[in-house]
């Protein structure tokens, strides 16, 4: 069995973490997730303290090493943004040898716990840049995999990053990560191979899950496996107000017939345009007109006429 490092307790604000290899000297400050594989600290780079990251310890050397040259190959395949990994090597801690790497810290919060705080009408904007992330990724020959709100974080006006990349894997290969509800092969709709079509599948599943979760875990509780099909995913996009407007999209997504990610935001785009898409839907909603007045809101409406301007 795997020993995972969450048996272990989150380690104390203040600790310090000294590279074995490498000399570089991190303070932990809090914990930021707790994973499978690790537990990631947003952490200070010392002396100094000023520079912060995010640092990942794991007991599982093999894996974390594993995810470090994802991450490194990634960094050298997709230029279009700023190197992520930014140290790899192990630290003694409580007289133990844990390994760990450092790469950037992203701030933000997940897609569905924003969509929740921040209003439906962020849906446009945030989707779309959700897509063109992902198809820079993609023009890089890499499918992201494991798609799901803890793994794209939502920063202030709706910037959107990507976290977890250890289940990146190229394209043709395994899926290396998957989480089963957003899994087109939980769904019978496609293999588990590498290509954009399984990232676009997890990419509606997760707006099914943002603003539909219950109904979604519901489904997922009462349908017996081989009655897994995303007929079943549409019946609820169909009878949903702010997910109707994107039915055309959604069932693109699921059957996999966009061509690529471009394509599919370009799609994304036009659902909107032409619709008006969960904003639009949002609109209806009881105390929309008392949620205008609050700053968030018109700061969404005004990030959403600024994207539909592009
Ligand atoms: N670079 C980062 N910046 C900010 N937060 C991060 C970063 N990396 C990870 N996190 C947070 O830590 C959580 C767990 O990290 P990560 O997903 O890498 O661990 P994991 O063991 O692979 O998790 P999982 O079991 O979900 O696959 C993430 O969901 C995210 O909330």
């Amino acid at each position: 069995m795997t020993t995972s490092s969450n048996e272990r307790l989150p380690l104390p604000k203040g600790t310090e973490l000294i590279g074995n290899w490498n000399g570089r000297k991190y303070r932990l400050e809090r914990l930021l997730g707790l994973g499978s594989n690790g537990q990631v600290y947003l952490a200070s780079s010392l002396p100094g303290g000023r520079g912060s990251c995010a640092v990942k310890l794991g007991l599982e050397a093999a894996e974390l090493q594993g995810e470090a040259n994802i991450l490194a190959s990634l960094d050298r395949s997709d230029k279009a943004r700023p190197p992520f990994l930014l140290d790899v090597d192990d630290a003694v801690l409580e007289g133990k040898t844990v390994p760990f790497y450092a790469m950037r810290y992203v701030p933000g919060i997940p897609a569905a716990e924003f969509l929740r705080k921040n209003g439906p009408q962020w849906l446009g904007v945030i989707g779309y840049r959700l897509l063109e992330r992902l198809s820079r990724l993609h023009e890089a020959g890499w499918a992201f995999g494991d798609v799901k709100s803890d793994n794209v974080l939502i920063g202030d006006y709706g910037r959107v990053e990507l976290v977890d990349y250890g289940g990146a894997s190229a394209f043709g290969r395994s899926v290396r990560q998957f989480t089963e509800i957003y899994d087109r092969g939980y769904w019978s709709a496609g293999s588990r191979t590498a290509d954009p079509a399984y990232d676009l599948f997890g990419v509606a599943v997760l707006w099914l899950h943002a603003l539909d979760g219950k109904r979604l875990k519901q489904l997922t509780r009462t349908l017996i496996p081989q009655n897994r099909h995303p007929r079943e995913l549409m019946k609820l996009v169909r009878t949903h107000a702010q997910l109707k407007p994107l039915e055309g999209w959604m069932d693109k997504a699921f059957a996999g017939k966009f061509e690529s990610a471009k394509d599919a935001s370009s799609y994304w785009r036009e659902s909107f345009r032409s619709k008006g898409g969960a904003a639009k839907q949002g609109d209806s909603v009881p105390g929309w007109m008392a949620g205008l007045l609050g700053g968030a809101i018109v700061l969404s409406l005004f990030a959403a006429a600024i994207w539909m301007l592009q």
